[in-house]
């Protein structure tokens, strides 16, 4: 698949996720890099982004919570190239009903090369990157150049 390079505004969609067991990980680390997170868009899924939303006190969109089609309408974002980062804490130690959402956007992310920080330490390098607070580019697959790669009978 071909790529081409697609500009990313200093200002960052960014969606905050937690499984239950990580949510007061997550709130902690928000909290942590508040000042780095005030000023970009905020998204998260239901549960998580009613929680943050009151702990951190920054505005939060909140989108459906994830066993109901959360990681999904996340996925969607990327998809449309709505989303510049993905922090996503999940739990490794417990099984989730929505498994296969999960690994969906996560692959949905890597198909487009998004940055995506699955736990803490990951999350707080990104957080850290000079790239938080300027514009810089992102290689994406090239969509039209792969229709037409596309044999159409
Ligand atoms: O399950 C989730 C992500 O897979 C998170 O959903 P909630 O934020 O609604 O708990």
């Amino acid at each position: 698949m071909e790529n081409k390079t697609q500009r990313v505004s200093e200002i960052k969609s960014i969606a905050l996720v937690a499984h239950d067991k990580k949510k007061e990980e997550l709130v902690d680390w928000a909290y942590r890099f508040r000042e780095s997170l005030k000023g970009h868009q905020l998204y998260a899924t239901g549960t998580t982004g009613a929680i943050l939303e009151k702990r951190i006190q920054l505005p939060v969109r909140k989108l459906v919570s994830g066993p109901l089609g959360g990681d999904q309408q996340i996925g969607a974002m990327i998809t449309e190239n709505k989303l510049d980062l993905l922090v996503f804490f999940l739990d490794p130690m417990q099984s989730q009903p929505h498994d296969p959402d999960i690994k969906a956007l996560l692959r949905i992310a890597a198909v487009w090369n998004i940055p995506f920080a699955c736990n803490q330490s990951t999350a707080e390098f990104v957080i850290s990157s000079p790239l938080m607070s300027r514009d810089h580019e992102r290689l994406v697959p090239d969509y039209e150049q792969y229709l037409l790669s596309r044999p159409i009978e």
